[in-house]
């Protein structure tokens, strides 16, 4: 339903994205994920026909975005990440004039508005302004928006982005009820425990690049056995014997100073972390705390961006 040929995208001398391949199969909910300047909003606006890319090809259902753009565009919904509402507004009426604006008639207008609305489970507020509705409900209204003219894919840059959990969990309900409706939904976000909890697939853009693409699952056992580990030792910041201890472990990958903490990431199970942390008994150093900061995919995802910087 989506695909990414080679794409380039250039700023001047920034390179936005850099030799990008995706596909992403129809019905699928895919998450792009990556920190901020990845280059996740200029694919997003590429594929919603907003921005020509410098080289390569993006097709919506087959449709070259550059060369077809208006059979792409008709395929296609998109939400930026920053979008206004109009404040003299009721949400049907909302709803209304962009379904107007997409060529709907008149009399389909106001069945296409109330299903939206139940959908994006706003019915009870058709009659409510815009502008006094929370921001969970006007990303949702927004999502509504991109749906007016019942387009297979959809494009949400960052829509989970400032709300509150309570309002993440009725977002993610909602992509459940577009997944069910064999919607395509590509969405974005730089939190990768956020999007693993509703995406089929994950890709994780770094300076422009993918660098790891595949299920939850598959992207965790990418560093499988990896684990981090907190340390405290009473007054002991670098240079001190500390990093030095750590560092000879073999199993020990990486060893970080963070205020007065020390993060070292160790490629090993129970085993290796006790002798960790006897190594650091053993040499008398004052350790206060010793915990594992948890194999979580916060953590796997700033392995896997860490390591695409080399
Ligand atoms: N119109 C533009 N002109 C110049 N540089 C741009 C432009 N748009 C994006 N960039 C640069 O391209 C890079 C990728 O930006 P992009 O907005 O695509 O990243 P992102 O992953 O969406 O990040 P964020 O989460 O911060 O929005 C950044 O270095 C950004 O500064």
């Amino acid at each position: 339903m989506i695909r990414l040929v080679d794409i380039n995208m250039a700023f001047g001398s920034v390179q936005a994205v850099k030799d990008l391949n995706l596909e992403i199969g129809e019905g699928t909910i895919f998450g792009f994920v990556g920190p901020n300047g990845a280059g996740k909003s200029t694919t997003m606006l590429i594929l919603a026909t907003l921005l020509r890319p410098t080289s390569g090809q993006a097709f919506i259902d087959g449709f070259d975005v550059v060369r077809q753009p208006r059979e792409a565009r008709r395929r296609i919904g998109y939400m930026p990440d920053f979008f206004g509402v109009y404040d003299n507004l009721k949400a049907a009426e909302y709803l209304d004039f962009y379904a107007a604006c997409q060529g709907i008639p008149p009399v389909e207008r106001p069945g296409i508005t109330t299903r939206l609305l139940t959908l994006v489970d706003l019915a009870d507020k058709a009659d409510v302004y815009v502008d006094s509705l929370s921001r969970g409900m006007k990303q949702r209204l927004g999502l509504a928006r991109c749906l007016v003219h019942d387009p297979p894919a959809l494009i949400l840059d960052e829509p989970a982005s400032g709300l509150d959990p309570r309002a993440r969990v009725e977002l993610r309900e909602i992509l459940k009820r577009l997944r069910e409706m064999g919607k395509t939904v590509l969405i974005s976000s730089h939190i990768l425990p956020e999007l693993a909890e509703m995406c089929d697939d994950i890709g994780i853009l770094d300076k422009g690049r993918l660098v790891a693409r595949g299920s939850v699952a598959a992207i965790r056992s990418r560093v499988q056995g990896r684990r981090s580990i907190r340390i405290r030792l009473k007054g002991q910041v670098e240079p001190s014997p500390v990093g030095e201890q750590l560092r000879s472990h073999p199993a020990v990958v990486g060893v970080t100073a963070d205020k007065d903490e020390w993060i070292v990431a160790i490629d090993g199970g129970d085993d290796v972390q006790a002798e960790v942390l006897r190594g650091l008994i053993e040499k008398g150093l004052p350790v206060l705390s010793f915990a594992e900061a948890g194999s979580n995919l916060e953590a796997i995802f700033m392995e896997i961006t860490g390591e695409a910087e080399g």
